[in-house]
This record gives structure tokens, C-alpha cells and sequence, in this order.
């Protein structure tokens, strides 16, 4: 088994691309497309290149908003990546070397920001191999080069741009004003397998398959014996998490699955059932009681969020308690996460305090194993796919930690909750049956603080109002709402407003993130 192990993690070391991040916005994007091509890749910060870099095959140096020429724009030392390793750079990456070794870089009169098509004049470079003469590529600069640097070749120009690609002469160091990552550039892909596959020599081998042997296998390895707890939502990235970590050290990890009395209607048990057929070990926590009283007078939104944040490490403290000689907490973070808190800018500003991520208080003691923390929200997916994890399971809406508390607006009571759960209900279900539910990417009603006038069988009413949000989006982080058929609208506003009592008005969140967050709160 050691030596299974060891094979495959020199495989991993032997593919690694390392992805130097200037900050641009597109950095995340060139991690997906490589890793698109079953290749293997980390992002680093240009200000943190790893000191050993004995296991990677390739560096892409990212575009950046800053201008080479600027003085606090990033100027890492690359002596010893250049020259020395395969480098495609991209953008300001282009720049960056064309400053640095004996080019030019300005201003320029034509900044060219979208479509451009490149007039490829030395096709038989590997670079260029398989990409048509006027392939449509995106651009999104304001500086150009304007000499090229030192013992270097132009291969590639547009209309507005002379060098949109050169190469460095004798070495294998590529570089392309223009941004291959984004679908836009039609022949994107095929130029980065071009340079990671025929250039730089790495393998296509980082596959779901891989992935899974390779994690279970680390995992024995780290955690031996000892126990692990994990806290399960019924969600994608914790269900994953799980039964990697099941594979790898079957019954010592112990799942909890806390009913925080803010869950969907008849959650808490569907989702039990819905572990049961999957062999792990999950206990159903009901601390309902326990978080409306910890969120009792409380209806500031960051309050509330923190409130339900310390309940779920009193209740984990709690239960690890249960569990003689716990050593590890598990969590299900995701390569996003991970590369938020590590990025050039540094942490961005607050817009939400996530219930999951202010660290674990040190009275916890627990070592923290993640196992998906390089992985993409959908190579979580496929991986758990891989492990047979059931498709319906795989495919639900991303639901929030804090659940319905940050989408009952102001104060929260049982009876709110009730309320909300049954409309929820009815949308949610309404997705399903109208083939809705998989076209979207995630969707839930909001109860808000007013009531509104109605008139229902001859009598006033005065009851309250939800809100329906159905968004489209790719990672959550920017998002649109659906336009849903008007038809599936009106037949959904009537049954909430037949069926749960309390509610006399129904409306639909047409507004898209940002200016707005998917939650309300
Ligand atoms: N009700 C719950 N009981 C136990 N742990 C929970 C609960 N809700 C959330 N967690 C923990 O918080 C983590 C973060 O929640 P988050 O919603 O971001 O991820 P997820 O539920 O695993 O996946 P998804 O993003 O698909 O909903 C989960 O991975 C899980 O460990
Ligand atoms: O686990 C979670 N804990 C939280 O505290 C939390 N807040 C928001 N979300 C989810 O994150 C995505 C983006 O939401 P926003 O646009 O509202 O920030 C959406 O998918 C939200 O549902 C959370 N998930
Ligand atoms: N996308 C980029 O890398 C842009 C580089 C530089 N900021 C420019 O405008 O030219
Ligand atoms: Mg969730």
C-alpha cells in the first residue's frame, strides 16, 4: 500500500503546474482550464514562489491590474523559474518579462479591451499548433509592448497590437498578450495543452479516478487510527468529504448532522434517510431548541450569523465530547476558500461573516483534515460521482449554513420559521415538477419584516410578504436571476398564497449579484 502511494503522489509532484498570480481577476479561471485538461496545477502568490520547485513541470505567470511600470506593481524575482522551467505568461505577465529584460512597455494609444484576431505568423511553433490563422482571442489591456525583450521572437500580432505572442529565443519561455483562459479566446484551451502538453511534457493523469486514490491513500496515511468527527449538512462538499474520508477510515469517522431548527421542511429526516442507504456513521443532533434561543431579540444580520456560528462549535464541542479520543475535525472547504484567504489582495472586506469560517476556538483541540480544499465546487461533484454518491444528492441547490434564519428578515421565531419552511416547500417542490430545479443553480424564499394589505374571500387581510430568488451563477460569487415562465410564477404565488397561512403576497427578486447577494441577509 506504501508503495501504491508513493507512486502516485511522485505522479502528482512530477505534473504540477504552478499557476504565479498577479492578481488578476482571471487567475482562478487559468486553474480551472488546466485542470480541465486533467492537469494538475496550484496558484501561488507572486510574492510567496514555493523554495523547492523540484515537482513542477510548468509556470503560467497571470495577467495583473497593475501596470509593469508602476512602483508598487508586483516585480518577484524569477530567476529561477526563468530559464529553468517551461513559463507561458500571459498579460501583464508578458509585460512583466518584456520590462524586466530589455523590451519596452507603454502606454498605449489603442487599448484593446474584448474580441481581437490574431494574424498567427509563425504557426509552426508548438504554441500555435492546431490554431486557425485569425483565431479569435480576448484581450484586456492598456499597456503594450512595444520592443520586445531580448533574443526574442515575435509569433503572433492582431490589427491593433504588433506583439500579441513572442518566445523567448532557446529557452521554452512563452508569452501572449492576450488571455487564453476565458471562453472568449476560441482556441484558449488548445494553446494551453499545446504548452503544458507538447512543450512543457506533462501528463493528462489528474482525473476524478486519480484523484480518489490518491486522496484515500494520503488520508490513511495522516490520520491512521485515529478518530475523526465531521459535520455533515446534507450538502454537496460535506457528503463528498465524508465518504472520502469513510473509504479511508471507515468506522472511526463519525458524522453529526445538527438540526439547527433553521433547516428546509422535513430536512432533517430526509436527509438521515437519505445516509442511511451509504454506510456511514451519522448521528442526528436535534439542537433546534438550543439556536432559536441563541438567536432570541436578535435581528442585526452579521448578529445573528454569529450567534448560529458559536452554537454550532458549542454543539460539535459537545458531541467530540461523546467521543472518546477524537483527534481530527473535518471540513469540506473548497479550493475557493482556500485560495480567498491566501490571494494577492490579500483578505477582501467583509460583506458576510460564513458561519464555517472563523477557525475553530482553541479550546477545541482538534487538528483540522479537509480533503477537498484543492478542489473546484464541480471536480467535487465529479468526484463524488466517481464514489457512486447519488446523483440527486450531487445536484442539490448549495444551501447556507445559517439556513432560513438569514432568510427571515429582522427577529426569529418558531412560528417564522414554520411559515418560511412551508413556502420554501411549495417553490422548491414547484421547481421540481415543472423540470426546473437542475436549470437552476440555486433558489429559496425570503420572509420579510412587513405586511401588506389583502383581501381574501370578502375579508381584509394584513399578512405578510416573501420574496422568491432563483439565481444563475457558476461558483456563487457572481450571480443572475432566471427568468422563470410567468406561468410556473403565477401558478406558485397562487398555491403559497392558498396554502400557507400567513402569507397574502408573493414577489420575485429580479436582482442580480452584484449590486445584490443571492441571500438577503
Ligand atoms: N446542519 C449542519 N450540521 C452539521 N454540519 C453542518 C451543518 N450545516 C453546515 N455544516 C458544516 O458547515 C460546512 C459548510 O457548509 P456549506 O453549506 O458551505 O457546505 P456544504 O453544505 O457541505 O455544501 P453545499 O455548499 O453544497 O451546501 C459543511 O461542509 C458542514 O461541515
Ligand atoms: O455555508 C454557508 N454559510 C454561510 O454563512 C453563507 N452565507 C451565504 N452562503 C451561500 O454563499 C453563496 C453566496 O451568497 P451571498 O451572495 O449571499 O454572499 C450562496 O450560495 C449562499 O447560500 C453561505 N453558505
Ligand atoms: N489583464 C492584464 O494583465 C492587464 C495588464 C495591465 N494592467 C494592462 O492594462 O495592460
Ligand atoms: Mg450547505
Amino acid at each position: 500500500m506504501l508503495s501504491f502511494f508513493l507512486v502516485f503522489l511522485f505522479l502528482r509532484m512530477q505534473n504540477n503546474v504552478l499557476i504565479l498570480d498577479f492578481g488578476s481577476q482571471y487567475t482562478q479561471l487559468i486553474a480551472r482550464r488546466v485542470r480541465e485538461l486533467n492537469i494538475y496545477c496550484e496558484i501561488y502568490p507572486y510574492h510567496k514562489i514555493p523554495e523547492d520547485l523540484s515537482g513542477f513541470k510548468a509556470v503560467i505567470l497571470s495577467g495583473s491590474p497593475f501596470s509593469v511600470r508602476a512602483e508598487d506593481a508586483p516585480h518577484p524575482d524569477l530567476s529561477q523559474i526563468r530559464g529553468k522551467l517551461p513559463v507561458l505568461a500571459v498579460c501583464y505577465g508578458a509585460q512583466y518579462l518584456a520590462h524586466f529584460f530589455g523590451g519596452k512597455v507603454e502606454p498605449s494609444d489603442t487599448r484593446e479591451y474584448g474580441r481581437a484576431n490574431l494574424s498567427v505568423i509563425k504557426d509552426a511553433e508548438p504554441l500555435f499548433e492546431n490554431i486557425k490563422e485569425n483565431s479569435q482571442v480576448w484581450m484586456s489591456h492598456s499597456d503594450s509592448i512595444i520592443d520586445l525583450p531580448e533574443n526574442a521572437v515575435r509569433l503572433a500580432s492582431t490589427s491593433d497590437v504588433l506583439n500579441a505572442a513572442y518566445r523567448i529565443d532557446g529557452e521554452d519561455t512563452f508569452a501572449i498578450q492576450f488571455h487564453p483562459e476565458v471562453y472568449h479566446s476560441t482556441d484558449g484551451k488548445q494553446l494551453l495543452e499545446n504548452f503544458l502538453v507538447k512543450i512543457a511534457g506533462t501528463q493528462q493523469s489528474w482525473t476524478p479516478g486519480a484523484f480518489v486514490d490518491l486522496t484515500v491513500s494520503e488520508l490513511k496515511e495522516k490520520i491512521g487510527d485515529d478518530k475523526v468527527v465531521l459535520g455533515l449538512s446534507g450538502g454537496v462538499d460535506s457528503t463528498v468529504a465524508a465518504v472520502l474520508l469513510h473509504k479511508a477510515i471507515g468506522k472511526n469517522l463519525y458524522c453529526i448532522f445538527v438540526n439547527n431548527g433553521l433547516l428546509r421542511k422535513n430536512e432533517f429526516e430526509s436527509v438521515l434517510d437519505q445516509y442511511k442507504h451509504m454506510g456511514l456513521n451519522v448521528k442526528g443532533v436535534d439542537a433546534s431548541a438550543r439556536f432559536l434561543d441563541a438567536l432570541k431579540g436578535l435581528s442585526d444580520p452579521e448578529e445573528k450569523r454569529k450567534a448560529i456560528g458559536n452554537t454550532f462549535i458549542e454543539v460539535f464541542d459537545d458531541e467530540a465530547h461523546e467521543i472518546k479520543d477524537v483527534v481530527y475535525l473535518a471540513q469540506g472547504t473548497i479550493y475557493p476558500d482556500v485560495i480567498e484567504s491566501v490571494s494577492v489582495n490579500g483578505p477582501s472586506v467583509t460583506i458576510k461573516s460564513h458561519h464555517n469560517v472563523g477557525g475553530l476556538p482553541d479550546f477545541m483541540k482538534l487538528k483540522v483534515v479537509e480533503p477537498l480544499r484543492m478542489l473546484f465546487k464541480d471536480e467535487v461533484r465529479r468526484v463524488g460521482k466517481e464514489l457512486g454518491i447519488d446523483k440527486e444528492l450531487l445536484g442539490r441547490h448549495p444551501f447556507p449554513g445559517p439556513g432560513l434564519a438569514i432568510r427571515i428578515l429582522g427577529d426569529i421565531t418558531a412560528e417564522k420559521v414554520r411559515i418560511l419552511q412551508e413556502v420554501d416547500h411549495v417553490f422548491i417542490q414547484g421547481l421540481r415538477d415543472w423540470m426546473l430545479y437542475d436549470k437552476v443553480w440555486q433558489a429559496g424564499a425570503i420572509l420579510l419584516p412587513i405586511q401588506s394589505v389583502g383581501v381574501m374571500g370578502d375579508e381584509r387581510t394584513y399578512e405578510q410578504v416573501v420574496a422568491l430568488r432563483a439565481v444563475e451563477s457558476t461558483d456563487g460569487m457572481t450571480a443572475d436571476w432566471v427568468n422563470l415562465p410567468y406561468e410556473f410564477l403565477q401558478k406558485t404565488s397562487n398555491t403559497i398564497i392558498n396554502r400557507v397561512k400567513g402569507v397574502n403576497r408573493v414577489v420575485y427578486d429580479i436582482s442580480s449579484k452584484p449590486p445584490a447577494t443571492i441571500e438577503w441577509e
